[in-house]
């Protein structure tokens, strides 16, 4: 990257703006450098150049134009795949090794496979006989809606960006994207190689900013937005449902979630206890498909409480680029603090903590940045805060069930329905119950394992609509049925 002044990318330049604000380490406290903050004038010139570019070059782009330049564009993160490891690593505290399989390697495979899925992708056609003998036929035609606003969270920065840039510049639109407050610097790469990877201008826009009476705000209430995608916070989702009702546009929710993973007494136990130490602890937790809540089939209880209390203890905090570290910081000090303060409302609501339930204290300037220990509790009644709200951090709690019926109807007690780890070795229970999950979607001995043709997405609050595969292509297009009566 350039410079520490991390700009907006609109109508293919880098562009500044007056106001500035501070991007910060998580490991250690220190300014990174400054950002550019969007206000009304840049968000607006950003939509602006996208809606022009829909009848400039990149609209007159076929799929397979639209998907050579995705692969050439997954080309250009290979290219600088260090760099973009660096931008994650430095914004978010990760391990590095994490930024490399998962982050960056997504980002990567997030353009390959739009781009394959765009150069496959048909239309449907049907013929019918009319009473009066006709034989008529009719078929669809994908077109882009036009300008998509993206805005996305922190937690999985490039991943969950390209997740939404590459199905929608597939299809044909021009979108503008506002990336979390939190972490500008991918997205900001990103903008660097879309210009490398000659992307026309206004196809691609990025505006820096904040979400209420800023960037993120000042987009989704822009009325030449055609459709909006967004993933964050449910209650951040329901705000900006009600800017884009102004003018009845298409949304993509991907929201938050309190998931849980069910632990049957047959389990592989190893298997089990290393797989809810992943999906409980993996980015400290900051993963909206974490588990929070576990349940254990009673016969195997107490040991598997023991098992995850070791595994947890086992597991190294430390400087991103550590050797054997498993857990960086959390994404700011604001955050730490929110994931702190459900760790007093856990005492208050009566929590045994099994391990963990601070501050790790390293002695170093760490002990300036957003560190939190891998936390366990115990105890908690269902109906506690703490089992019911996200807490988005280290932290889970692990309570015993006793029969199918019973663990079925907990797991469902939920205002949420975003995924649940099932770990069992009778697989038609996990067939039969897996279906009875009322979430979008169910892993069985496995955790965050991904197949990108499927469909992703939320129940309840945890989120509106499906992307992935041929779900990605609907939403991001705007399908017309042609009828021809010869
Ligand atoms: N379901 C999923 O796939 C998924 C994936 C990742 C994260 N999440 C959820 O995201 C949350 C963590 O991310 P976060 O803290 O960045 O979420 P957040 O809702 O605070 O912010 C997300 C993005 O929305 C912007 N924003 C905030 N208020 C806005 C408004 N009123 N109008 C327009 N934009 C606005 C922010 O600037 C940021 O870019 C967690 O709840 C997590 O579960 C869900
Ligand atoms: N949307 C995806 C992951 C979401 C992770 C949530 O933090 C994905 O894997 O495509």
């Amino acid at each position: 990257m350039s410079s520490t002044l991390l700009r907006h990318y609109i109508a293919g330049e880098f562009v500044s703006s007056e106001r500035t604000f501070a991007n910060v380490s998580p490991v250690d406290g220190r300014e990174l450098g400054q950002v550019c903050e969007a206000g009304q004038a840049q968000v607006n010139a950003a939509v602006e150049a996208a809606k022009a570019a829909q009848s400039g070059p990149w609209g007159g782009f076929s799929a397979a134009q639209r998907a050579d330049l995705l692969e050439r564009i997954a080309d250009g993160i290979e290219r600088r795949f260090d760099d973009f490891v660096a931008a994650e690593v430095a914004d978010t505290g990760r391990p590095v090794h994490q930024a490399r399989s998962l982050d960056v390697a997504r980002g990567v495979q997030n353009f390959r496979t739009f781009a394959g899925l765009v150069r496959q992708a048909g239309g449907e056609f049907f013929e019918m006989r009319t009473g009066d003998g006709s034989d008529v036929f009719s078929y669809t035609v994908r077109k882009p809606h036009g300008v998509v606003a993206i805005i996305s969270p922190w937690n999985l920065p490039l991943l969950l960006l390209t997740w939404k840039v590459a199905p929608a510049l597939a299809c044909g639109n021009s979108v503008v994207v506002k990336p979390s407050e939190d972490t500008p610097s991918s997205a900001t790469l990103l903008a660097e190689v879309m210009h490398e990877a000659g992307v026309p201008a206004g196809a691609f826009n990025l505006v820096h900013g904040f979400g209420p009476d800023s960037a993120g705000e000042f987009l989704t209430r822009n009325a030449d937005v055609d459709a909006i995608t967004f993933t964050g916070e449910s209650r951040t989702g329901s705000s900006i449902m009600r800017a884009a009702a102004e003018g009845v546009r298409d949304v993509s929710f991907e929201l938050g979630g309190k998931n849980a993973a069910v632990v049957f007494a047959d389990c592989d136990f190893d298997a089990a206890v290393a797989g809810v130490l992943r999906s409980s602890f993996t980015n400290s937790g900051q993963v909206c498909l974490c588990s929070e809540r576990v349940y254990v089939e009673r016969p195997i209880f107490e040991r598997f409480v023991a098992a995850l209390k070791a595994g947890a203890e086992a597991l190294k905090i430390g400087y991103p680029d550590e050797d054997g570290v498993n857990m960086g910081s959390l994404i700011s000090h604001k955050h730490r603090d929110k994931v702190l303060g459900y760790f007093e409302l856990a005492h208050q609501e009566g929590a045994t903590v099994v391990t963990g339930g601070g501050v790790p204290r390293f002695g170093d300037e760490r002990d300036n940045g957003a560190y939190v220990q891998p936390t366990i509790w115990t105890g908690l009644s269902d109906d506690a805060r703490c089992m019911r709200e996200e807490v988005f951090g280290p932290v889970c709690h692990v309570a015993p069930f006793d029969s199918d019926d019973e663990v079925v109807r907990r797991v469902n007690d939920s205002a949420y329905g975003l995924a649940t780890a099932l770990w069992t070795r009778n697989l038609g229970r996990a067939h039969r119950i897996s279906r009875q999950f009322r979430v979008g979607m169910v892993w069985v001995n496995t955790w965050f394992l991904r197949d990108l043709r499927t469909p992703f997405g939320g129940a309840r609050l945890s989120g509106l609509g499906r992307e992935g595969g041929r779900h990605s292509l609907d939403f991001y297009s705007e399908i017309t049925t042609v009828c021809v009566n010869p």
